[in-house]
């Protein structure tokens, strides 16, 4: 049996980046014969293995891909008889389907250095197909290696817009879709994954609700050239420069939603659109299975965002409702991440991108008057029950009203923000 190192881990080296992990290649052997040698089999029909000291992947040659209950609903025609050259044809990027012997050499039937030199992304071979997985992966790594100047090859595009049209994403599953979605937010460039999914009608497919942004007008405060679907990509752009986690990038996604089914007539202010859009974002969180805490950052975003930009407006009673709705005393850290998503909401808009945004401070300062406000006294005081939250809620109200005092200057009129 050989062995060789496959995929991203040779691609990386070449590119002088950091490597995340290895994938192996087994060429010339049978599944009996690695269980024999400790190997454990990930999946049932998928023909991977897990290395039984370094938990490296192993995976057997393989050819095309067969109907099965296995890996995403089929699984791969894997033998001792497949060649290495085989396995890498069926591949779905050629900068993706190059190997590396135990010597060090460089294996690369399809020109897969060459791409790398050139910046393309381009498919292997019509194999692409049979994986439409591979459509959101390309868009991954095109979201990755953008900055390094590469692009998505013409014929691959093409080749991506026909997989959309066929239909064949809606077999894919909501936890393979997830997990490249969730992925590709977190890469350098989050705004190129939704643009080449658009690019290649995938958008339309995928998250219909977001690719409905696109051609939508924005209210007056933002930049008259670009329209909400370009708004929503300088947000995720600015949510990668600022170094935001998943759960604040996945809510930035989904926080205008409602601008997408706001009747013309409401344009370009879109009143409302935070309440409509409740409906949308939780059709798109389940569907595409978002973990819990996603879920709900993305719902409490799409309902408050607006109440964050014009935060130093909002009465001291509004204000202690969205604190209390957000349990500041128990979840600080959730409030932080509606502050972080607003702020790169606002700094989305054209011009914002340096500017400051003194919303943040002014929400994490109201949070922490509230929190500084004690039970003991109350306690003291022989307070309890109904009597008591009517109480501490007072207390909290009145800490509000010195800090708004103290941090705007009393009395004078409120600062106007423009609606985003
Ligand atoms: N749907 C898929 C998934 C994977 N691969 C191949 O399997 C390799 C390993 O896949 P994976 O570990 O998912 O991705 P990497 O390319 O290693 O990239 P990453 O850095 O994102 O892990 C890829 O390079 C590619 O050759 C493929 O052709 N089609």
């Amino acid at each position: 049996m050989q062995i060789y190192k496959v995929g991203g881990a040779v691609r990386d080296r070449l590119l002088e980046r950091p490597i995340s992990e290895v994938d192996w290649v087994v060429v010339g052997a049978s599944a009996e014969e690695l269980l024999a040698q400790g190997f454990r089999p990930v999946g049932a029909d998928f023909p991977v293995f897990l290395h039984p000291r370094t938990g490296e992947e192993y995976a057997l040659a393989r050819t095309e891909r067969k109907s099965g209950r296995g890996y995403g609903g089929f699984t791969f025609h894997a033998s001792p008889e497949v060649t290495l050259e085989e396995d890498l044809l069926r591949r779905d990027l050629t900068i993706n389907a190059m190997a590396e012997d135990a010597g060090g050499r460089l294996i690369d039937p399809c020109q897969g250095q060459r791409d790398l030199q050139e910046k393309w992304l381009r498919h292997v071979s019509p194999a692409f197909a049979e994986d439409p997985l591979r459509v959101l992966r390309v868009a991954r790594f095109a979201a990755r290696y953008a900055p390094l100047g590469f692009r998505v090859a013409p014929e691959t595009l093409a080749l991506m817009h026909q997989l959309a049209e066929s239909g064949e994403l809606q077999a894919l599953t909501a936890e393979r879709s997830w997990k490249e979605i969730s992925r590709a937010l977190m890469e350098p460039r989050p705004d190129v994954f939704i643009q080449t999914l658009r690019d290649c009608g995938t958008l339309r497919e995928l998250l219909p609700e977001v690719d409905a942004l696109f051609g939508v007008p924005q209210p007056a405060a933002h930049h008259p050239e670009i329209d909400t679907g370009e708004h929503l990509l300088a947000v995720l752009r600015q949510c990668a420069e600022h170094d935001q986690p998943l759960v604040v990038r996945w809510a930035c996604l989904l926080h205008d939603l409602g601008k997408g089914v706001t009747p013309a007539e409401d344009w370009p202010r879109h009143v409302g659109h935070e309440r409509k859009g409740l409906k949308l974002i939780r059709a798109v969180n389940t569907r595409c299975k978002a973990p819990r805490d996603c879920q709900e950052l993305a719902l409490l975003v799409g309902e408050y965002h607006t109440h964050g930009h014009r935060a130093l407006e909002l009465r001291p009673s509004t204000l202690l409702e969205l604190l209390q709705r957000f349990d500041v005393y128990r979840r600080p850290q959730r409030f932080e991440e509606f502050i972080a998503a607003c702020e790169m909401d606002a700094r989305g808009r054209l011009g914002l991108e340096r500017r400051d945004y003194p919303q943040a401070g002014y929400l994490r300062g109201a949070a922490a008057a509230v929190r500084a406000v004690t039970v003991q006294p109350l306690l003291e005081r022989g307070l309890e029950g109904a009597a008591l939250g009517e109480a501490l809620k007072r207390e909290r109200l009145r800490a509000l009203e010195t800090y708004k005092a103290e941090a705007l200057g009393e009395p004078g009129d409120p600062p106007q923000t423009p609606r985003l």
